[in-house]
């Protein structure tokens, strides 16, 4: 039987993450295969959480916590068991020495010290469409330690600055699963395929789109974000521009990378450094997206240059197609028919 014959009778499965990760070691002699190995602990992880959310409705694992987080928010079951089996599968995995993550005040020893990596993680990212059934994800960053191996992790592992990130990515637990990573040399997405229990390779080399036609953020904050902020959005919304948001971060930002577009989250007057987190949801993606030819920014300079000090800082965050960030911020001229806009609709 020739191969032609041999695929259309049993076409090939694919390239496997586990796979494709051992490829990818081989092309540096001097890989160890530690990060391999903490790419698949995030990997397993996620596998566990995909079935989890999968059966959502059917156990008693939505709903609330009847507490909050560290950060003073509601904390959801599903946030909770997210983050012991992302912290359990690091901690039995042995590569990281440390965990920083969203649900924890402080950062957590695995008890490896001989681990070379730190991982800051978002364990659920989404909490508030839990319960709707609707996409949420997993964000990590991953760095080389810069305290000695054989000692206890320090906050200076976690504060080296975006630049210093070795992999990130995200997880999203969507119409299908995918896991989307980046170690610095570009972007690749995988599926997962459920009957197998294996993601396999889908999206081999991701780019996003220079332009786009979407705009991504929370709509009801309009009379509080900032007047260049404004000015964009009536100028996206003056040439028919889509807007989309799911208001779970990894869900619009995963769209905007494959078809283009800008994801805000402007500061506020409420929360005027912004929502969402430096360390595990703007530093990662900030990478990625960079690293698939996309722009991130605070408005006041690059995601990645800011120098974090604290675990849990926020930043406002601008993110998507190059050239749709540079227009935001180049380009906020005030919008001559607004006023008269908001009249109307007073
Ligand atoms: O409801 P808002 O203010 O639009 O915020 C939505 C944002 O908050 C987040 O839910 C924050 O993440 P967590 O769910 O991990 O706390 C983002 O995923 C999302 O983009
Ligand atoms: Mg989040
Ligand atoms: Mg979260």
């Amino acid at each position: 039987m020739n191969i032609s014959t041999e695929n259309t009778i049993a076409q090939p499965v694919g390239t496997t993450l586990e796979r494709y990760i051992m490829r990818k070691q081989a092309e540096f002699p001097f890989a160890t295969g530690e990060l391999s190995q903490l790419l698949r602990d995030i990997a397993l992880a996620g596998k566990i959480v995909n079935r989890e959310v999968n059966r959502a409705g059917l156990t008693s694992i939505i709903g609330s916590m009847g507490q909050q987080n560290v950060q003073g928010e509601a904390q959801q079951k599903l946030d909770v068991e997210a983050n012991i089996r992302f912290i359990r599968a690091l901690t039995n995995g042995g590569e990281a020495c440390a965990v920083l993550s969203e649900e924890e005040d402080d950062i957590i020893h695995t008890g490896n010290c001989q681990g070379k990596y730190v991982v800051a993680i978002d364990p659920l990212d989404g909490s508030s469409n839990i319960d709707v059934n609707i996409s949420i994800g997993t964000i990590f960053s991953i760095y080389r330690r810069v305290t000695p191996v054989g000692e206890s992790a320090t906050r200076a592992d976690f504060l080296q600055g975006g630049r210093q990130q070795v992999a990130a990515g995200y997880i999203l637990y969507g119409s299908s699963t995918m896991l989307v990573y980046t170690t610095g040399h570009g972007v690749a997405g995988f599926t997962y395929e459920n009957s197998l229990g294996e993601f396999f390779l889908s999206h081999p080399s991701i780019t996003i789109p220079t332009s786009g036609t979407v705009f991504s953020c929370n709509e009801g904050y309009w009379f509080d974000y900032p007047q260049y902020v404004r000015d964009y959005l009536m100028q996206c919304k003056r040439e028919g521009q889509s807007g989309r948001y799911v208001g779970s971060l990894v869900a619009d930002y995963h769209r905007n990378l494959l078809t283009g577009g800008i994801y805000l989250y402007p500061p506020t007057g409420k929360n005027p450094n912004g929502k969402l987190r430096v360390l595990y949801e703007a530093f990662p993606l900030a990478f990625l997206i960079e690293q698939a030819g996309g722009r991130a920014e605070s408005g006041t300079g690059p995601i990645l240059d800011i120098v974090a000090t604290e675990f849990h800082q926020r930043t406002p965050l601008f993110v998507g197609s190059p050239a749709l960030v540079e227009r935001l911020l180049t380009e906020t001229e005030v919008a001559p028919k607004e006023e008269a806009i908001e009249q109307n609709h007073a």
